[in-house]
C-alpha cells in the first residue's frame, strides 16, 4: 500500500492501545494538525479508529496569580481579624480592615467571600470571627496553588466557583486519541510505502486515477510569492481628470478639435507672421497631405487684411509676405491655441456671446529636444475667458485659483512676450523637491489684430498651461520622462498619487 508521507508515519507510530494527537506528534515530529489530517484521511480508509472526548484546560487569570503570592482576600481579612483579638470579641471593621492592607475593590471581596465561606459574621460594623474556621484549609487556595503548580484538581464545584470569581478561565478542547483497527494492523505488516510526491493536479493524474495515491506538497502560506499589482490610471490621466473637473467646477466648457490642424487656425489666426522666425519658434511638424479647403473666406481675407495692414487706427499690421496656401498647409498643432481661433471665430460651434469659458486638455506636438522639462508630445491645458472689461488681475486670479485647487499657492508671472498677446506672460511654480521655479504655462490678454477678424468685440484673457509640468508639481517627479515614455519610471507611476 502506498500511502501519503505523513499518514505513512502517522500509522508506524500507532499501535493497537490508544494514543493521542500530541503523542503522535511528539513521536513523529510531525505538527499536531499534521497528525489529525493524516489520522482523519486513514479513519476512511479504515486504518485507524478515532476516539474524541472534550477536556476542560483551566488556566490561572491574572487575579488567580496575585492571590497565589498574596493570598485569598477573605483569608487575609480572616487572619487580620484574628490579629486583633477577634476570635475573641466583636472588632471594628475599619481596624481589621486597616490592618489587613486589603485595599480598593479586593475589601469587597474579601467581605463578601469571607461571609459565604462562614468564617464569620458582620454585624453593625463589627468583624465576628467563627473561631473553628480553618483558612489554611480553604479548598480554593489550595486549588488555585495547585493549578500554579500544574496540577489537576478535580473538584467541579471549587473549579466553577473560581470561575465565576473570575481567578480562573476554564477553556474547552477536544482530544483525540488514535488506535491501529485490524485492517491498520493487517496493512503495517503487509507493508506501507511512501507515495510520491506532486506539487500539482494535472489531467494525467486525473485520468489514470493516480491522483488517489500520490501524495500532494503542503502549501508553504509563507512562501514569497510575486506581487500581484492591479491596473491604475496613469498619473497624467489622472491630473488630466482633476484639471478638467477644477475647470469645470469654474464654469468652463470644453473645446474639441484636430491634432493635424491647416497653420490657418494654429499660427495665421493668432497674427503670427509668415516669414517670422516666431512662425517655426515652435518647430512644428508638418505633414504631407492635401491642403485644408473648408476655410471660411470672409474669415480668411480679414487675417489676411490684419497681417498685411493691421487693424484699427493706430494698427500698421507687417507688411510683410502673406499667401493662402501658406495658410492652408497641415501641420501636427504646435499648440492648442488652434482650437480656441475654431471657437472664438464660431466656426467650431457658431457665435459666441459673452461671457464665456472655455477649456481644453489635449495634446500638442513639437520638435523639441528631450530633456528632463520637454517632451516631443505633451498636453496642453488650453483656456479662454471672453468678457467686457478684463483685466490682467483677472487673468492672475484665475490662475490663482485654479492652481491652489492642487494645492500650488505660490505661482509666479514674468512678463513675457508673443505676438498675439498684449501683455503677456509666463507662469512660474516652485517644485516640491527641488525647489526649482519652473514654467508652467504662458498667457495674456488676445491683441485686437487677433479679436478683430474673429469678430469678438469684448477683451478675451487666455493661455497655455503644461499638464506634465503641473503633475510634476503634484507628485514631484523630478523628470518629466519618468513620466511618459520609454524612460517612463514603472515603480513610480505605480506609487504616485495625484492628491491635493
Ligand atoms: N499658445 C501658447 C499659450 C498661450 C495661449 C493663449 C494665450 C497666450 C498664450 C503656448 O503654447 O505657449
Amino acid at each position: 500500500m502506498r500511502l501519503p508521507e505523513s499518514q505513512v508515519a502517522v500509522l508506524e507510530a500507532a499501535s493497537t492501545d490508544e494514543q493521542t494527537v500530541g503523542e503522535l506528534a511528539d513521536e513523529t515530529g510531525l505538527k499536531p494538525e499534521t497528525v489529525t489530517r493524516a489520522a482523519f484521511d486513514l479513519r476512511d480508509d479504515g486504518l485507524v479508529a478515532i476516539e474524541e472526548r472534550t477536556e476542560t484546560t483551566t488556566t490561572l487569570t491574572e487575579e488567580g496569580e496575585q492571590y497565589i503570592e498574596a493570598g485569598l482576600p477573605e483569608v487575609r481579612l480572616y487572619r487580620a481579624a484574628v490579629d486583633a483579638g477577634g476570635d475573641a470579641d466583636a472588632v471594628p471593621m475599619g481596624q481589621v480592615i486597616g490592618a489587613s492592607e486589603l485595599a480598593g475593590p479586593e475589601v469587597d471581596i474579601a467581605l463578601s467571600n469571607f461571609a459565604r465561606k462562614g468564617y464569620g459574621r458582620i454585624d453593625s460594623g463589627e468583624l465576628v470571627v467563627d473561631a473553628d474556621a480553618d483558612p489554611d484549609a480553604d479548598d480554593e487556595a489550595a486549588a488555585l496553588a495547585a493549578l500554579a503548580d500544574g496540577e489537576a484538581v478535580d473538584d467541579e464545584q471549587v473549579l466553577e466557583e473560581l470561575d465565576r470569581r473570575g481567578l480562573v478561565n476554564r477553556t474547552e478542547s477536544t482530544v483525540r486519541s488514535i488506535s491501529l483497527t485490524d485492517d491498520g494492523v493487517t496493512a503495517m505488516m503487509e507493508g506501507v510505502e511512501v507515495a510520491e510526491t506532486v506539487d500539482r493536479l494535472t489531467p494525467e493524474l486525473l485520468t489514470s486515477g493516480e491522483w488517489r495515491d500520490v501524495e500532494f506538497t503542503e502549501y508553504n502560506v509563507e512562501a514569497d510569492a510575486p506581487e500581484e499589482r492591479g491596473g491604475k490610471v496613469h498619473v497624467l490621466r489622472q491630473t488630466a481628470e482633476r484639471v478638467k473637473d477644477t475647470l469645470v467646477g469654474m464654469g468652463f466648457q470644453e473645446m474639441e478639435g484636430p491634432h493635424a490642424d491647416s497653420e490657418f487656425w494654429i499660427n495665421d489666426c493668432l497674427f503670427m507672421p509668415q516669414d517670422h522666425p516666431a512662425r517655426t519658434h515652435w518647430d512644428q511638424f508638418a505633414l504631407d497631405v492635401p491642403p485644408m479647403e473648408e476655410i471660411p473666406e470672409d474669415l480668411l481675407d480679414r487675417v489676411e487684411s490684419a497681417h498685411r495692414e493691421g487693424v484699427g487706427d493706430d494698427g500698421d499690421g507687417y507688411h510683410s509676405p502673406w499667401t493662402e496656401n501658406v495658410a492652408r498647409e497641415i501641420d501636427l498643432r504646435g499648440h492648442t491655441t488652434s482650437l480656441s481661433m475654431r471657437y472664438l471665430s464660431g466656426f467650431a460651434e457658431g457665435e459666441l456671446e459673452p461671457p464665456q469659458r472655455y477649456f481644453s486638455v489635449e495634446k500638442v506636438y513639437r520638435n523639441d529636444t528631450l530633456d528632463a522639462t520637454h517632451l516631443l508630445e505633451f498636453f496642453q491645458i488650453e483656456g479662454w475667458v471672453m468678457a467686457e472689461d478684463l483685466s490682467v488681475r483677472d487673468l492672475m486670479g484665475t490662475f490663482e485659483e485654479f492652481y491652489r485647487q492642487f494645492g500650488i499657492t505660490d505661482i509666479q508671472f514674468k512678463p513675457h512676450y508673443n505676438p498675439y498677446t498684449e501683455p503677456s506672460f509666463e507662469l512660474f511654480g516652485r517644485h516640491p523637491t527641488t525647489g526649482e521655479l519652473i514654467e508652467i504655462g504662458n498667457s495674456g490678454m488676445f491683441r485686437p489684430e487677433v479679436l478683430e477678424p474673429l469678430g469678438v468685440d469684448c477683451d478675451v484673457m487666455a493661455w497655455g498651461l503644461a499638464l506634465e509640468r503641473l503633475a510634476m508639481l503634484v507628485t514631484g517627479a523630478e523628470d518629466i520622462r519618468d513620466l511618459h515614455g520609454t524612460l517612463a519610471d514603472l515603480d513610480f507611476l505605480r506609487n504616485a498619487e495625484v492628491i491635493r
